[in-house]
């Protein structure tokens, strides 16, 4: 097995589309033991009530008739039938479907999965500029989806914003809470109360984040707009408050669009400009000439340029599933104190590693790597396979190091290009975004990304900066190679 294992590392479910297809497996599991204990518990109900209606029937107020064996049969009963009851009651039930239950766990994915999940769509409403009531109907960045939150589901993403403090984006989400539930039918609320939702909870929590915000009249409404008697002494609360603060309310300040808002949607305006020319490259090396690759010049400088084409649709089908059983959360960070590993935010997707001799398609991969950039491999990093969850995305940042002890410790010099390969299409959002560059790339199955971390003289390019803009739908997998420096004298010599 050539793929690189890392440390067992507990499963994360929201950083990868892929891991959330094993929970639905999983899923099925769990409601199919649900299921045989709700059977069993249900035949043992029966069998007592059968035992009990016949106890009832048999044994009661006229047992004893005088005679010998009236008090005999009574006796008998008394005995026997009651210590027989006791044994069924006492019989532990469903033994191996609790087993199962516990035993699983430790695979349910744990709050801070949930909690990251709520910030990718945080993430998803910020940079595509969303309304929450467009998001909780299914409707996304212009698209209608099949699907709508619930009262459940828009209280779970206010609270992990809430726990964090960000009350500036809680509220809103509190409030569009209690607004899908006082649209909810009376069925339905029950079973949220079931599931353990506090609607009075709730609402105390957005009387409690306006006052945070400072928006003392918002309390003081939503406190009358459902009077309860264990609100009056908050109302008076807010009152004084109101009078003695001075604080402006907090809104949210209104800024011109980033270019991340602007380019994760739709591509960047005037992008068409920066499309320098479009051709087959039959230079590189000679075997171009046999094969010429289709290609996209993007940028000179820092040179980035766009290969259409360069992986067939089995080879990327190949490389996902080989992937596929070993993707893992591994863009972790640890804590310092206790060493478990804490989630890093910045980058929400799950990867595995191939090393270039992994396997057929990746030997096959590299040299056509080779061929399309003339760079020289033989000593470049492995292959990583990147798959994106929900509101997956990768923080802005440069490949090359920009610390020179980190830069010292590799003998093989720093990243001096990156290419990213796309292995899917992805229907809605994902594009790769450069945004001091003003490009965005939108992953197609088959294309090939390369450009540049270092300049002519070696020195990271900061315009390199790179994001992945959050995914909305569909599952974005990418293949990342980077080419290292120490490699490349005789492959670009023109350094000054
Ligand atoms: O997934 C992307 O579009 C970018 C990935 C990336 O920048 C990286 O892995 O360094
Ligand atoms: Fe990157």
């Amino acid at each position: 097995q050539n793929l690189e294992e890392s440390e067992v590392v507990e499963q994360v479910y929201s950083t990868s589309v892929v891991a959330m297809e094993d929970l639905l497996e999983f899923n099925a599991d769990l409601l199919f033991q649900l299921d045989s204990y709700i059977d069993i518990l249900d035949a043992r109900i029966n069998l007592i009530r059968r035992i009990a209606h016949y106890m009832m029937k048999h044994y009661n107020r006229d047992s004893l008739q005088g005679n010998l064996l009236s008090h005999f049969r009574f006796l008998r009963h008394m005995q026997k039938d009651w210590a027989h009851v006791l044994e069924l009651m006492e019989q532990p039930l469903g033994k191996s479907q609790l087993l199962f239950l516990k035993e699983s766990r430790p695979h349910y994915p744990s709050a801070s999965d949930l909690e990251e999940g709520s910030f990718g769509i945080q993430r998803i409403q910020q940079i595509y500029r969303l309304q929450l009531k467009d998001i909780v109907s299914g409707l996304l960045d212009g698209v209608q989806h099949g699907t709508s939150f619930s009262t459940l589901e828009s209280f779970t993403v206010a609270r992990a914003l809430y726990r964090r403090y960000r009350y500036l984006e809680a509220v809103p989400w509190l409030e569009q809470t209690l607004s899908l539930y006082e649209q909810t039918s009376e069925e339905a609320r029950e079973s949220y109360q079931l599931l353990g939702f506090d609607v009075s909870q709730t609402h105390m929590l957005y009387i409690e984040g306006l006052m945070k915000l400072n928006r003392y009249e918002d309390a003081l409404e939503a406190i009358d707009r459902d009077p309860k008697p264990n609100l009056w002494r908050l109302r008076d609360r807010v009152e004084m408050l109101m009078m003695s603060s001075n604080d402006l309310p907090l809104g949210k300040p209104n800024p011109p669009l980033t270019t991340l808002q602007l380019c994760c949607r739709g591509g960047c305006p005037y992008r068409d400009m920066h499309r320098l020319t479009c051709g087959y490259n039959t230079t590189v090396t000679p075997f171009l000439r046999l094969a010429p690759f289709k290609t996209e010049i993007l940028s000179l400088s820092p040179y980035m340029v766009l290969y259409h084409d360069v992986i067939t649709p089995l080879e990327s089908e190949t490389l996902r599933n080989l992937s596929r059983p070993h993707m893992k959360r591994r863009a972790m960070t640890y804590n310092k104190l206790n060493l478990r590993p804490i989630i890093d935010p910045k980058r929400t997707s799950n990867s595995v590693w191939f090393k270039s001799n992994s396997n057929a398609v990746i030997e096959r991969l590299e040299r056509r790597a080779g061929h399309m950039t003339n760079f020289e491999m033989v000593y470049s990093e492995v292959y990583q396979m990147l798959n994106y969850g929900i509101g997956g995305h990768y923080y802005p940042h440069v490949d090359h190091f920009e610390s020179p002890e980190v830069l010292k410790q590799r003998k093989i010099g720093d990243r001096i290009a990156t290419i990213l390969f796309y292995l899917s299409d992805v229907p809605q959002g994902g594009a790769t975004l450069f945004p001091l560059l003003n490009i965005s790339v939108r992953p197609r199955q088959g294309d090939a990304l390369l450009w540049y971390n270092l300049n002519d003289r070696g020195q990271g390019e900061m315009d390199t900066l790179h994001t992945s803009c959050p995914i909305i739908k569909g599952s974005k997998w990418a293949l990342v190679k980077w080419i290292d420096e120490l490699s490349q004298p005789f492959r670009r010599p023109c350094n000054r």
